[in-house]
């Protein structure tokens, strides 16, 4: 059995909706746990699949866990394991940086090359390059990627590009008894939070937010109470839902300050938006007009926000130009919006959007934001849209059906006997 979300478009989302903690500063939250044998406790952790999936991760390595409504408690003893199995580290990317907390907890660790969504080549060779910078002796056999250190991991890091994984990895790498410099760092807010909960184990870090980031370790590190940062990508998702139905919502619990690069562009075609210290109030204009987009790393506009932005860009009139820098082939929606009437020419890794209404259609999510992305077009679009692939919107959009039927969108999900997704 499977689920599709049918959804009958054309009602403009009005209502107040509370954004919830993000899942990709979760995540490494969770995999950096693994640091300490103390207990850690995490306020308002997301009930989304990839959070169980990698507290699946975690047990399997020697974590005790329990939630407590969306408190979560945690505490690893002791590290039972030091291999990471394919099952769980093929299911998404992040349970990979679990390798730079085990290197430093116990010196070894090894797992498989990461899964997660498949929108063009993912390389791991900055994890690669930071392990080795920091004195770690890396190696892959048979598809497992290998990794021991005798001596506390220290030394220069130098980036060829911005990479949050890579990133978070060398952190992690460094926090417990190791002390490095990061060069070229990446500076998204989920890299601050992991930064700021590092900081409350006991690791000094210094740069957070910049380029050049210093990571001084402790011996050991403590146990600690944390609240993680509001999901951006899960705001940006619902303004684009509202602005793509002409709608009025509030976003309350939100960081506004993360989403400068998509409340400019949204502003920039006449939308109206006031924003208050954690709080967004959106009101659509009549006849937005179009905007081109270039996705890149933070504060640019975010390329996990490229595929909704395109969904909403193909329900204004006029022509947008859609491309992405982090990303170059990350266009997995693009067929699926086809289905449904929208007018998309991709040449040169520039997609051309000419705007226009919406159709409903039989479509099937591919990865996690393209999910976004179709859940925004047949909100928009007129008639019945069935959408397959559920599984990646469970991965990363918390109780979407409930909430958006809360704003008034007609929206319910049914078990149906298909291929599995
Ligand atoms: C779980 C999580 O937080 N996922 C996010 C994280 O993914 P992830 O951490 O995998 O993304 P990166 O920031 O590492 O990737 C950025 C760019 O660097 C390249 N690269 C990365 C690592 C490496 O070793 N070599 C290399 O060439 C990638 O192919 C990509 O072109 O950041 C991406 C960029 O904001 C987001 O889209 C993902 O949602
Ligand atoms: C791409 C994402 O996740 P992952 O990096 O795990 O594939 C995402 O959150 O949009």
């Amino acid at each position: 059995m499977s689920r599709v979300l049918r959804i009958e478009g054309g009602v403009p989302l009005k209502g107040e909706v509370r954004v919830h903690p993000a899942k990709n500063a979760a995540l490494p939250i969770l995999a950096a746990s693994l640091l300490t044998a103390e207990p850690v406790t995490l306020w308002e952790v997301p009930r989304l699949r990839d959070v169980e999936v990698m507290l699946e991760l975690l047990a399997h390595l020697g974590t005790e866990y329990a939630w407590e409504g969306r408190t979560l408690h945690l505490q690893t003893r002791e590290i039972r394991r030091t291999d990471a199995p394919y099952e769980l580290v093929g299911q998404m990317r992040a349970s990979f940086i679990v390798w730079g907390a085990l290197l430093a907890r116990v010196g070894e660790g090894s797992l498989s090359m990461p899964g997660g969504c498949a929108f063009g080549p993912r390389p791991v060779d900055q994890h690669i390059k930071a392990l080795k910078a920091l004195g770690a002796e890396v190696w892959e056999e048979g598809g497992t990627f290998y990794a021991r250190r005798t001596r506390p991991l220290s030394g220069r890091v130098v980036f060829d590009l911005p990479t949050v994984g890579g990133t978070e990895q060398a952190m992690l790498a460094a926090a417990l008894g190791g002390e490095a410099t990061l060069v070229g760092a990446a500076m998204e807010p989920e890299v601050v939070d992991l930064g700021r909960f590092l900081a409350l184990l006991g690791a000094e870090v210094e740069g957070l937010g910049s380029p050049f980031l210093h990571i001084r370790g402790r011996k050991a590190l403590g146990g600690g109470v944390y609240r993680i940062i509001p999901d951006r990508i899960e705001a940006g998702t619902f303004l684009l839902a509202a602005a793509a139905t002409r709608g009025e919502v509030v976003l309350t619990g939100v960081e506004p300050g993360h989403l400068d690069a998509l409340l400019d562009k949204l502003a920039q075609a006449g939308h109206r938006i006031e924003v208050g210290r954690d709080t967004l109030r959106f009101r659509s204009a009549f006849r937005p007009e179009p905007f081109n987009v270039e996705a890149r790393e933070y504060p640019g506009f975010p390329t996990d926000l490229q595929p909704p932005v395109t969904a909403y860009l193909a329900t204004v009139e006029g022509t947008s130009l859609v491309s992405d820098r982090v990303y170059p082939d990350r266009f997995t929606h693009v067929g699926e919006l086809a289905r449904m009437g929208a007018e998309l020419h991709l040449r040169d890794r520039v997609l051309m959007v000419h705007g226009k209404r919406l159709h409903g259609a039989q479509v099937r999510a591919l990865d996690i934001r393209a999910g976004g992305a179709l859940v925004i077009a047949a909100l928009a679009a007129e008639g019945v849209t069935e959408l397959e692939g559920v599984y990646f919107l469970e991965r990363g959009y918390e109780d979407l059906e409930a909430r958006l039927q809360a704003l008034g969108a007609r929206v319910l999900s049914e078990a149906v006997a298909v291929a599995a997704d």
